[in-house]
């Protein structure tokens, strides 16, 4: 099938083409030359950028369903990953309008610039409804985005370059984002020094695992009071317990989590043999409920998004969360001694699970609100909690 928007005259000079040899045609934006991922769909309203430099996307191309995207340009607070390099984030973006110029008190540049030099290969000009209703009705597919601005393309070496692409599952991709693993960047561990936030003297030490970590969560610790160490993926239990952590913070991250659950599960169990506090998000939550002897599955087409239901058992209620994830923990795999905290309220897949017994615990969705609602912000409250009773200082109140 090939399909031309309509309000495409012109010669496409990009090319959207998923394995099953689908074939769309747009205008090419940012990044020249081709990216192969999996194509998903995000439904937030706001936060292109946090979604876009969210390293739990490595592997991916995003899809906004919200049709104007890069209205208020860019700027360096809104970058989620740590590293500069395109790899650490979604490799493509897909959009239906044409990327305006910006107006933004806060912008530094535009959007088409800045995927340019992210190497983030993006398109406009096409019918992103229709390609998210392909996309709920087939699921998640697999596809190579292609941009050549005098629009030559050799479609059949696309196509067999998406169907030949071996997909999301097995795949391991934190070990190509995290800190100290690559030629990436910065060296391992790390201390976070973009401030400490309400205080100036930190009052316990986090270290936390990185899997592909986004810089709000970070900020999010740090705000706790805590000095934050960051160690890479591979870290072992000897390296993280040698810091002598006050609490340890399990970070998203992409691909499946079985593959990179290979390392990091026996890591993780030795950490669980110790009383010490463990908070995991998305790909850490994951990883432990692989821990404790659960199974994660690949989803149908995934939650991304920014405007999704969760319920809290544990207080009952509901909160408006962020979400980006196409694995999720299977509910019945969970062994006795780990209890559901969280739900979705979308389809009823699991989003939290605590240790009976442990001051451990872990979300699906992403507490640090990047982009999106605040009303998961109480569960970093609820991380610090389990470290000061364990330090035997009072609780702080979850709720502010
Ligand atoms: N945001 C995340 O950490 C995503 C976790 C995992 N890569 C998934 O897609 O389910």
């Amino acid at each position: 099938m090939a399909s031309t928007a309509p309000w495409v005259s012109e010669k496409p000079t990009a090319l959207l083409v998923l394995a099953d040899g689908t074939v769309i045609e747009g205008r090419g934006l940012g990044a020249t030359g081709q990216a192969v991922g999996e194509v998903c769909f995000n439904t937030a309203l706001t936060g292109y950028q946090e979604i876009l430099t969210d390293p739990s996307y490595a592997g991916q191309i995003v899809t906004f369903t919200f049709p104007h995207i890069g209205n208020v340009g860019v700027n360096d607070e809104d970058e989620e990953s740590l590293a500069p390099a395109a790899r650490a984030g979604a490799v493509g973006a897909i959009f239906k309008a044409d990327i305006s110029t910006p107006s933004n008190y806060r912008a530094s540049g535009g959007l088409d610039e800045w995927l340019k030099k992210r190497g983030i290969v993006a398109m406009s000009g096409i019918d992103t409804r229709a390609l998210t209703v392909l996309l709920r009705e087939k699921g998640v597919a697999d596809a190579v985005i292609a941009h050549a601005p005098d629009g030559d393309f050799d479609v059949e070496a696309l196509k067999k370059q998406a169907a030949g692409w071996s997909g999301l599952v097995g795949l391991d991709l934190a070990k190509d984002v995290t800190s100290g693993q690559s030629s990436l960047w910065q060296e391992t561990p790390w201390v976070w020094d973009e401030g400490y936030g309400e205080q100036d003297e930190p009052s316990m030490h986090i270290v936390a695992v990185d899997f592909g970590v986004k810089r709000n969560i970070l900020r999010l610790l740090a705000g706790l009071g805590a000095r934050v160490t960051v160690v890479p993926a591979t870290a072992s239990a000897e390296d993280i317990l040698a810091l002598k952590p006050d609490g340890i913070f399990l970070s998203n991250g992409p691909g499946d989590p079985a593959a990179t659950g290979e390392y990091a599960v026996p890591t993780l169990r030795e950490l669980l043999k110790t009383d010490i506090p463990i908070f995991g998000i998305c790909l850490g939550h994951q990883i432990l409920a692989l821990a404790t002897g659960g199974n994660t599955v690949k989803m149908h087409q995934g939650h991304h998004g920014a405007n999704h239901p969760v319920k809290d058992h544990t207080t009952g209620k509901v909160e408006i969360v962020s979400m980006n994830h196409g694995f999720a923990v299977d509910t019945a795999s969970l062994p006795e001694g780990v209890t559901e905290t969280h739900v979705s309220l979308f389809d009823g897949s699991n989003c939290g699970i605590t240790l009976v017994g442990k001051p451990v615990f872990s979300v699906q969705h992403h507490p640090e609100a990047s982009p999106g609602s605040q009303d998961s912000h109480y569960l970093f409250r609820r991380f610090a909690n389990l470290i000061r009773a364990r330090k035997g200082e009072p609780a702080l109140a979850e709720r502010a």
